[in-house]
């Protein structure tokens, strides 16, 4: 992650409010050198609001709208009120006097800016305002916290508190904070005052509303507001208030802006909507030859996969290039470019925003190559990679130290030589490797968890439950596991019993990213206690770089630092354990995705995207 200060990922302001509201800060605010250039001069210019603002009528009409729920769409002549998708204000020509308005934005300019960059945003953010006692900036916080505050208690009855919460913004090409809400305890109002050259909306940097679903959830942009020159923006924070900046599109401006919340008693809130679960089947039956058709032979070498497992026992993840057979990998690729796959746009836009293919519109050969993924051989591959246990005949490495399950594992050990049996009774060979543990002494030390995929944790406790009755029959080792004898079968028994307890499993799904997608992390995760492995492969990555975004950026839960950052690779396997005390997400693709160059050396264009098979399998 490009900075080492990050705060609560909603909480955007530095240093955090002043007074009573606390501070959502993880390490306490720096302490800079301040400038205060001008700071013991006078104001020529005086810091006002618009006097138009502060008449009778006016406020009468703002407080009916405030208090009374009256709809209206202008007042006076200048100040709009929209009030779909929620109430916001936009106040033009807030500050009276356009001479204290440029020095305010001279002094802001000489601040010094942090960058800021996580899953929900990329910008520049000043220091908290408050500890600033320059010139134009003292009055500013005088005319904010102080004439407009006052104004702000009569208009809305809301009783805030003197709580100074205001930094200074600035959005250069391609920074952009995606969909959020503002709400965090005490905030009460937003506003922001942009200081920002001529714009216009093909600049990008709009203050974009959203709607909501049946479930509170965001559904689409409804209102986009350009900011302008004095402009003065404010709206209730609400578990409706739904919005975003929109990518700063303009190589040559900059989006300047002071910005900070009101603050007073806090209100209650719903429970966050929890998203359903997804469903996590076991291995799908697929012809086993197809296994070696699709995987890069070396990869079926059990020296290889010694090594590979030795590396991801140490780290927890790996990348394996040239996963697929060449001429495999193109015909996918293909087939992702050129057939009528049916692409769902994936949401709601305050936790992702990706496309995602309706399976039954997948081409054949794609299906093939997620059969392939979801085969028992590739939960047997897997197992040997990463030492989980993602396959029947792979020994339960959490028990390596039970003197007990060593018989256990010497006996699966016996099993997975003599090789999986196919329906004829040949041996599998690129599963005829010895078991995971054989060369790794305990599993990965799982670090690395899906926001996505906290639901599907639960998913899988649920289903276990459903799926207990049927594994009694022997599921499991009808799928290739030949028991022999009583003895065998007698042994099995404790393994089954394992295997009830939990039946390895996964999700597929078949992913498309362009300019502005991404993942947030997000916090209605259900509690799992699961571990998980993701397996990305990806295709068409040319242009994807660390400055594009489209990486996917793990992050232990709570702290800032970043565990990994996978940069998609063309065929390449990326494989991550991960447990709950991880989150993960897909940084911002920005508008310098298109711009990069393409496989051919042209610069890509506006249809540009890569592609990732993801799956994510549970032991
Ligand atoms: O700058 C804007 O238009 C909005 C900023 C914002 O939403 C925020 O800082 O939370
Ligand atoms: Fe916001």
């Amino acid at each position: 992650m490009s900075e080492a200060n990050i705060t609560d990922k909603r909480d955007l302001s530095d240093g955090g409010p002043s007074e009573e509201a606390p501070s959502r800060v993880s390490s306490p605010p720096r302490k800079k050198k301040q400038k205060t250039n001008g700071a013991v001069g006078v104001l020529s210019h005086p810091a006002e609001i618009n006097e138009k603002y502060v008449e009778k009528s006016f406020k009468d009409c703002m407080r009916a709208v405030f208090q009374d729920g009256v709809e209206a769409t202008h007042i006076g002549t200048e100040a709009a009120v929209i009030t779909n998708p929620f109430t916001c204000c936009v106040l033009p020509n807030f500050v009276k006097d356009e001479r204290f308005l440029k020095g305010l934005k001279e002094e802001l300019l000489e601040l010094d800016f942090n960058n800021k960059s996580n899953d929900l945003y990329k910008f520049q953010q000043s220091d908290a305002l408050q500890n600033f006692t320059s010139l134009y900036i003292t009055a500013l916080k005088k005319l904010l916290y102080e004439d407009f505050l006052s104004w702000l208690r009569e208009v809305t009855g809301i009783p805030f508190i003197n709580t100074f919460d205001l930094t200074c913004s600035k959005y250069n090409y391609t920074d952009v904070l995606l969909c959020h809400d503002d709400e965090l305890e005490g905030r009460r109002v937003a506003f922001i005052l942009y200081l920002v050259p001529t714009w216009a909306k093909k600049d990008g940097g709009l203050l974009d509303l959203f709607d909501m679903d049946e479930h509170g959830q965001p559904k689409s942009v409804v209102k986009s507001l350009v900011p302008n020159w004095n402009n003065f923006v404010f709206f209730e924070v609400t578990p409706k208030s739904f919005h975003q900046v929109s990518e700063v599109l303009n190589q040559d401006k900059c989006r300047l802006s002071v910005s900070g919340w009101f603050h007073g008693p806090t209100v209650p809130r719903p429970a966050p909507y929890i998203e359903p679960r997804c469903t996590l089947t076991p291995h799908v039956d697929t012809q086993e030859t197809l296994f070696y058709e699709w995987i890069n032979e070396s990869y079926l070498d059990f020296g290889n996969q010694s090594e590979v497992q030795d590396t991801f026992s140490d780290e927890s993840e790996i990348q394996l290039s040239r996963f697929f057979e060449k001429e495999k990998y193109e015909a996918v690729l293909t087939q992702l470019q050129n057939s009528d796959i049916r692409w769902k746009s994936r949401g709601p836009a305050n936790k992702r925003h990706y496309k995602s293919a309706e399976l039954t519109s997948l081409p054949p050969v794609i299906q093939e190559c997620l059969s392939v993924m979801q085969s028992e051989h590739m939960f047997l591959l897997l197992s040997n990679f990463t030492a989980l246990r993602l396959h029947a005949q792979a020994p339960c490495s959490d028990d390596d130290d039970d003197d007990d399950d060593e018989d256990e594992i010497e006996e699966v050990q016996e099993k997975t030589e003599e090789g999986l049996d196919d329906e004829d009774g040949e041996k599998v060979n690129g599963t005829r490797c010895k078991s995971a543990s054989e060369e790794s002494e305990s599993k990965p030390e799982a670090r690395i968890v899906d926001h996505d995929d906290g639901d599907e944790r639960e998913g899988v406790t649920k289903e276990r439950g459903e799926q207990s009755d049927k594994v009694q029959d022997g599921d499991v080792h009808e799928q290739g596991t030949s028991r022999k004898d009583e003895t065998d079968l007698q042994d099995g028994v404790v393994i089954k019993m394992k295997r009830e307890a939990s039946t390895p499993r996964c999700r597929a799904e078949v992913r498309k990213w362009t300019h502005g997608c991404y993942t947030l992390l997000h916090d209605t995760d259900t509690e799992g206690s699961e571990f998980a492995l993701d397996a990305s492969v990806f295709f068409n990555t040319h242009g994807v770089s660390q400055a594009t975004g489209g990486f996917v950026s793990y992050i232990a839960k709570g702290e800032d630092e970043e565990l990994l950052s996978v940069l998609p690779e063309e065929n390449s396997l990326s494989l991550v354990y991960r447990d709950k005390e991880t989150l993960k997400f897909v940084k911002h693709i920005n508008h310098s995705y298109r711009t990069s160059r393409g496989s051919n050396g042209n610069p890509q264009n506006s249809h540009c995207a890569f592609y990732e098979l993801y799956l994510v399998y549970y032991e």
